[in-house]
């Protein structure tokens, strides 16, 4: 456990504790300087503000009021809409609710950013802003309470443990109460947490680890938490990952390195035929620049086959958004004197509620069957419940 002392939890009056964002103005006409500055941002730690980006003050204020009027509710009331299987619904100790009518306002800032990053990443504007990404996009609006409680790092206790958030972006919009803070580096010894200040009409941006993992670990999916210092406190995030079914294929370099080459990006249809049909996939591969184009991506038969990177499997992660689930594949190889092998780690967490295993089990082995599983392999396979990602 880390060593704080609860200075952390002072109301920071010291400006040493806050981290500076950059902000971001969706209405300006000058798209390079905000190109400019969002990049700054990501390479920095991913969180940034965004201004101006056309969801009314008087909007948000009645979306905090009907939070509060919510929460204020006796729990027996609140019971009565607890969360159904797909995580939708109130979940106590904390509490979502869904709103799909304020999900399309949080789509366009979404999306407004999303142009932005694109073109910080040298890509094209449209590129997160097409139908394969953005189209359907799977988001999760919650609005989030916390009680007046204090918290103690030292005991382990927090309004929302250090996490980073899955998916592209999480839009943010917080009460006046301070309590989000981050942290830049995870592997500093101690760590050094900063305070986010609320800002009034804005909202605070965080990148999400698929855009780290799609930017080759350039842009940053940084650690956050929340800590509560007696004052109740609301917030409302949206989170957006993509479109229903998607494929990402990333030659990644190992994470430890950092390589900092950015990836370009090569996008193709592909069918999956799996238990339940044909459907058709998005498909997103990157590369480095070592690679050969085309050669990073083989595809055989119903499924992405192996990654090669001179020679010989390195480095893989398949993310794939199957509906509900997002499995997460990684096979790095090793080699210690004498002895060679490779761990294949097969994560598969289920977004909305485990519906049909039978896709599940396919996924699964799709992906063994695709690099050649064979002994000298270890498998890992990690089945987390969303409620365990969705902190
Ligand atoms: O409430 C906050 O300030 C942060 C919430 C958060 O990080 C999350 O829900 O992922
Ligand atoms: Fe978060």
């Amino acid at each position: 456990m880390e060593n704080l002392t609860n200075e952390a939890l002072e109301a920071p009056g010291d400006s040493k504790n806050f981290s500076v964002l950059n902000c971001i103005d969706l209405s300006s006409p000058d798209i390079l300087n905000s190109v400019s500055l969002l990049k700054q941002a990501c390479l920095d730690s991913g969180f940034f503000y965004v201004i101006n980006h056309g969801i009314s003050q008087e909007f948000m204020d009645e979306v905090f009021y009907q939070s509060k009027s919510f929460f204020d509710l006796p729990l027996s009331e609140k019971m009565k809409v607890l969360r159904n299987k797909k995580h939708r619904g109130y979940t106590p100790p904390f509490d979502e609710h869904l709103d799909p009518v304020n999900q399309i306002h949080g789509f366009e800032v979404a999306r407004a950013i999303s142009r932005i990053i694109a073109l910080a990443l040298n890509l094209e504007v449209d590129f997160f802003d097409r139908q394969e990404m953005l189209g359907k996009p799977i988001a999760n609006l919650r609005l989030l309470h916390y009680e007046g409680r204090v918290s103690n790092p030292m005991k382990g206790t927090y309004g929302a443990g250090a996490h980073s958030d899955f998916g592209l972006i999480t839009l943010l919009a917080t009460d006046d109460v301070f309590g989000l803070q981050i942290c830049k580096d995870k592997d500093a010894k101690p760590q050094k947490w900063e305070f986010v200040a609320p800002l009034k009409g804005a909202f605070i941006v965080n990148l999400g680890d698929m855009l780290e993992r799609w930017s080759n670990c350039i842009f940053r999916s940084t650690l956050h938490r929340v800590l509560g210092n007696g004052q109740e406190r609301y917030s409302v995030r949206l989170r957006t990952l993509w479109s229903l079914i998607m494929i990402v294929l990333l030659n990644a370099c190992p994470p430890a390195s950092r390589k900092r080459t950015l990836p370009s990006f090569l996008l193709s249809n592909v069918k999956l035929t799996c238990s339940s049909g044909t459907r058709k996939l998005a498909f997103f591969s990157s590369h480095t620049k070592n690679d050969t184009p085309n050669s990073v991506v083989n595809i055989t038969g119903i499924f992405a086959s192996s990654v090669e990177h001179k020679g010989s499997v390195r480095l893989m992660e398949v993310i794939v958004m199957q509906g509900s689930l997002l499995v997460h594949y990684c096979c790095e190889e090793w080699s210690i004197t004498g002895m060679k092998g490779s761990i294949l780690l097969v994560s598969v967490w289920c977004l909305e509620g485990l519906t049909d295993l039978s896709d599940l089990i396919f996924l699964v082995f799709a992906f063994v069957l695709s690099v050649g599983f064979s002994p000298t392999r270890r498998l890992e396979l990690v089945i987390a419940p969303s409620s365990s990602l969705l902190m």
